[in-house]
Order: C-alpha cells, then structure tokens, then sequence
C-alpha cells in the first residue's frame, strides 16, 4: 500500500487468539463479472455471510479504502477530543431505533469517557436528496461532507455489485434486489464511524463492545483496523469458547449480508451474527475505530421473499404474517435489539 497507515495500525494483532480464515473475494473479478467468483460469493452468503473483500486490486477499491481511512482520521479527530455535551448536540432521528443519524453513547465510565463504544451516523437519504432537505452535519462534522459522500457513493456501488451478483446466482429478474438499493432513493442507509475506548491500565472493564447482532441491513461494508470483531464458529453452537476473531487485514474490507436478505430469500441467504469486544493482546490500551456503511432497502420496500425456482415458497403461517415496509421493520428489528430477551437470545443461538 502506498500511503502510511501506521496511525491506525498502532499495535500487531497477536498470533496467539483463535481466529476465523475468512475467505477473500476480488473486487477487480466482482467488477469483471467474473463468473466464478459471482458463485464463490453465493455460496458464503449460504453459510456465514462473511467475507473479506480486497480493496486493492481495482482504482475504486483503492479509492474507498482511502476514504475510510479519512473517515477513521475524523473519527480519530473528534471523538475523543470533543465533550459528550458537544457530540450529543447532533440528535438521532425521532423515529425510534433506526440509528442513521445522529451521535450516540448509551453508557458513561466515570471518567466521562464511553463504557463501550461511542458512534456517529451519517445519514445518505439527506446528503444525495434531490430536493432541498432540513439537514445539516453538525460543526465538528461539516467540513467533511465530500469525504463522506465520497465514501457512501463506493459503498453504493460495492453493495451493488454484489447485489447483482445474488440476485443472478438466485434466478432472480435483473433489478429484483439492485433496483430496491439506489444511492438517491430515501432509505435509512447511514456511514457510521465508531470508537470503541481501549483499556486503562489498571483498571477492571466490562469486555463487550457491542454484544451478539445481526445487522438490520441488505449489506454492511466494514473497515477496520484493530481486533474485536467476532464470529461464531460455523455449526457450533454459540457459546463463549466457539466465538473466533475476524483479524482485520490491510487493504481489505469485511463485508457481510444482514436480515433483509434473508427475508427476502425466505432464509437462503444467511445474515452473520457477531458482536465486538475489547481488542486483543497488545492492542488491548489503543482506542479501536470502525467505519462501516449499510445499504437498507429503499423505505417503501415490502419486506418478504421473491418467488424463484431457488427460494423455498412461504409457508401458510408465513403467510398469515404482516407485511412491514422496509422503514418500519428496519425499526422495529433495531428497537427488538434493544430488548434484553433478544439479546439473550442472540447470545446463544446456533449459527
Ligand atoms: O465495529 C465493528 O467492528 C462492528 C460494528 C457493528 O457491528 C455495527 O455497528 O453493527
Ligand atoms: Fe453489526
């Protein structure tokens, strides 16, 4: 890589944690429609829905990979520098749970700094609306408009591409899924910067970050550059010991699929469950930062499965189910998440 990143590499992952080998998708081959790796994507996205995806093999994956770097500088920037009073004056949105705009931190040390993460959303409906909207970032966040922008109109395409791919290896019309994902069309797609404090010496902490979730997403772009993330094993069952580290790569993004395409193909395609803890080893006292941009599907979207020869028919009681628009499910999965039975469940599913 050309540029120095030795800023947000501050410290080895350690060799020593039980990691899980994700496997590496080409954005270059995505972008060639090589048929190939179309295929080795579908497969993923029927067992883990995780994947890593190599940022440098193609002029616009480098681009993005730059601009969440940039993203991650601003994180590093503002954050920790900045009073809670300060952050907290950009508001999340009134309708309840759907967190694509606005900064938030749910739980304080003593210290005044956040207990597990602190993050800051920034919404794409409001920064490519045609019309003039009543928007605007907050101070400490103006000045980096185009770099956002820049970053979310990547990730738009990222998503797509692989989108499209599913949607082909799924027998599904061209546009059934990537016609629901434009950059333009309102939806609570956000770019999301987080921080996650690292650990004071001396002092005991609570090691969750972010605990066990699925994203209420179509895709999730992730960029990150120290550990915390984890999946479970696959087939195991989700206890403490069957949990694996996803060691963040140079040059690569995590990319996993998130609830809507598993409703959207009655459970063909698998949402990747998995949480965020204190960094490992001697990356243990550096605060962690992720960049991560969702595609939702546009809001009016009825949420429930396309018909295809691959994608199993609903059944009877299915059916009987309501059917919510996008807008309205994305906010009611996330306020279930907030629920402490969910989370319960989460926490020990069977992957
Ligand atoms: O920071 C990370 O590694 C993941 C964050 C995450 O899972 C989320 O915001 O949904
Ligand atoms: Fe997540």
């Amino acid at each position: 890589m050309e540029s120095d990143l030795s800023d947000l590499f501050p410290a080895p992952f350690p060799d020593n944690v039980p990691t899980i080998e994700l496997p590496k998708i080409s954005l270059n081959k995505l972008l060639n429609e090589d048929p190939g790796e179309l295929e080795k994507i579908f497969k993923i996205c029927t067992r883990t829905g995780f994947f890593y995806l190599n940022m440098m093999d193609h002029p616009k994956g480098k681009k993005m990979y730059e601009d969440a770097c940039l993203c991650c500088r601003i994180g590093m920037e503002t954050l920790p520098n900045l009073p809670m009073e300060e952050k907290n004056k950009y508001p999340i949105r009134d309708r309840h749970g759907v967190f694509d705009r606005g900064f938030r931190c749910r739980y304080l040390r003593d210290d005044g700094q956040p207990k597990y993460s602190e993050f800051v959303n920034i919404p794409q409906t409001e920064l490519f609306a045609k019309e003039p909207v009543d928007f605007k970032l907050p101070p400490w966040l103006e000045a980096h408009e185009e770099t956002f922008k820049s970053a979310m109109r990547s990730a738009n395409v990222v998503a797509n591409i692989v989108l499209g791919a599913l949607e082909r290896a799924l027998q599904l019309p061209s546009g059934t899924l990537t016609s629901l994902h434009r950059l333009n069309d309102p939806s609570s797609d956000f770019l999301r910067v987080l921080r996650y404090p690292g650990v004071v010496p001396g002092q005991t902490m609570d090691q969750m970050g972010f605990p066990a979730h699925k994203d209420a997403v179509s895709v999730a772009i992730l960029f990150t550059w120290l550990g915390g993330l984890q999946i479970p094993e696959p087939g195991l069952e989700v206890t403490e010991e069957n949990w694996r580290w996803v060691k963040p790569m140079p040059g690569y993004a995590i990319l996993n699929l998130g609830d809507a395409m598993e409703i959207f193909t009655n459970g063909v395609l698998k949402s990747g469950l998995h949480r965020v803890i204190k960094a490992p080893g001697e990356q243990a006292p550096f605060d962690k930062y992720s960049v991560l941009l969702v595609a939702r599907p546009a809001d009016p979207t009825p949420m429930t499965a396309f018909s295809s020869p691959l994608i199993p028919a609903l059944t009877e009681e299915q059916k009987q189910a309501p059917v919510l628009t996008s807008d309205r499910w994305a906010s009611k999965a996330i306020r279930s998440l907030q629920d402490p039975a969910k989370a319960r469940e989460m926490a020990s599913m069977k992957q």
